[in-house]
């Protein structure tokens, strides 16, 4: 049950402006930003069961309130308050509220009725006493301390009224947002399409896990890991697979993508090397803009329109092609997706180690946070594989050049803030 939710991107939506070569980290996003929007179509009426990690296609308005009537927060015993004259004792009637099973009379002024957690409040009462806070003696509550009106009682329509807007379009579906849903009686949701993103790795030295190999040639680190990248943020994977470095593999991979997917993802092939055929292949046949984002790892990125579907050429080494994907692919990702554009949440924190920054490019650092400081990977080479699994998030370094010492704030951003 699809239908267009938007219409298709420009084939001109990377280009650069005339003159542009190095980009700053913060421009190269708000360009992405303001070029790309939804491209996936909608499901409707999709069940609460099956929403987790879905993107909301519409805003949620609230069929009734929550909670739907007054009640009790506490086990005790419900009379008008307040009570300010202390202590007094006040007659109990018989019966009692209890969740599921409410008073339905009215408790006369100047008594007093057992009420239990999450009973509705009687007609005659607005406040609770706890059980432990007073005694029961011969059928007569007796209470000792004062008491605002309302205490101990949760309002009906405190939490949302009736009609409110819940949640808005965009807005990614989790556990805790379920719940809402679930509180106001919403037993279904419309919900954007997944996001299908292709994965293509390139390169005459690179073979697939489980290939024979002989020395020069290295197994594919890029595949499997951007697959499971894709899949973990809430995505489905297209798996490409690989392509040697020649222009009619490359080219045959992107049209078949561009049948399926509604991004595709490439690895290696967009440095200005002779063998560099992602870049060929889109220059001969798409709409391509090399941006040289002032970034280090993953100066090269290949932005491209083929065949109608927008192409992500990441550079080749792992570490580099981590770093961009999570940089500038997720939250491109999320808007393609129907979500909202995001910058990942970042915290300063006092660094452990020392480093002389060169002006002139970002640097991203593979980082982990331990005893309240960040620590960084040993090496910034970014063929190390190693560093990655090390890592449980990433050090920003902005363009300026910075003398980095122990006890310098740094900006960490945990892999979690880019939606892992
Ligand atoms: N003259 C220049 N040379 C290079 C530049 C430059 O600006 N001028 N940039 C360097 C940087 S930085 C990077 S990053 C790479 C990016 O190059 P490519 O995107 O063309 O990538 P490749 O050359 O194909 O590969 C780079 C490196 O990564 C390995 N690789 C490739 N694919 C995989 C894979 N699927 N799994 C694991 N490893 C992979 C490949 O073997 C290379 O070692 O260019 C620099 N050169
Ligand atoms: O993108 Mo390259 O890996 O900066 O080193």
């Amino acid at each position: 049950m699809n239908d267009n939710a938007t219409k298709p991107l420009r084939n001109d939506c990377f280009a650069l402006p005339p003159g542009v070569n190095w980009t700053p980290v913060d421009e190269a996003l708000e360009r992405l930003r303001s070029r790309l929007h939804a491209v996936v179509g909608i499901e409707r009426a999709v069940p609460l069961a099956q929403v987790n990690d879905r993107i909301l296609a519409h805003d949620v308005y609230a069929p009734r309130a929550h909670p739907p009537s007054s009640n009790s927060a506490v086990d005790g015993y419900a009379f008008a308050g307040p009570l300010t004259d202390v202590p007094c004792a006040m007659p109990l009637i018989d019966g009692r509220s209890a969740a599921g099973e409410p008073y339905t009379g009215r408790v006369p002024e100047g008594h007093a009725i057992r009420i239990l957690t999450g009973a509705v409040i009687p007609d005659g009462t607005d406040t609770v006493v706890l059980e432990e806070d007073c005694e029961v003696i011969d059928h007569e509550l007796h209470l000792h301390g004062t008491l605002k009106a309302g205490a101990n009682r949760r309002k009906a329509g405190e939490d949302i009224q009736a009609q409110d807007r819940i949640l808005t379009a965009g807005t990614r579906l989790t556990p805790t947002q379920i719940s809402v849903l679930a509180s106001v009686g919403v037993d279904s949701v419309d919900v954007f399409s997944r996001l299908r993103v292709g994965v293509l790795s390139t390169g005459d030295e690179v073979k697939p896990v489980g290939a024979t190999v002989t020395d020069w040639q290295i197994y594919d680190a890029n595949r499997p890991m951007l697959s499971a990248l894709v899949t973990q943020l809430g995505y489905e994977l297209v798996d490409l697979g690989h392509v040697l470095d020649r222009a009619d593999e490359v080219k045959d991979a992107l049209e078949r993508g561009a049948e399926q997917c509604d991004l595709i993802l490439t690895s290696g092939g967009v440095s200005a090397g002779d063998e560099d055929h992602v870049s060929k292949t889109l220059k001969a046949h798409g709409d391509i803009s090399n941006w040289r984002i002032a970034i280090k790892p993953g100066r090269p990125l290949a932005l491209a329109m083929f065949n109608g579907t927008p192409v992500v050429g990441l550079p080749g080494n792992p570490v580099a092609a981590w770093v961009c994907t999570l940089r500038f692919g997720a939250p491109a990702m999320a808007l393609l997706a129907g979500g909202e554009w995001f910058e990942p949440q970042s915290y300063v924190m006092p660094a452990n180690f020392s480093k002389n920054k060169k002006p002139g490019r970002s640097e991203m650092l593979r980082a982990r946070v331990r005893d309240g400081q960040v620590e960084v990977f040993g090496s910034e080479g970014s063929g190390r594989v190693t560093g990655l699994a090390w890592s449980e998030g990433l050090v920003e370094l902005d363009e300026s050049a910075q003398q980095i010492e122990p006890g310098t704030p740094v900006r960490f951003i945990p892999y979690g803030s880019f939606g892992l």
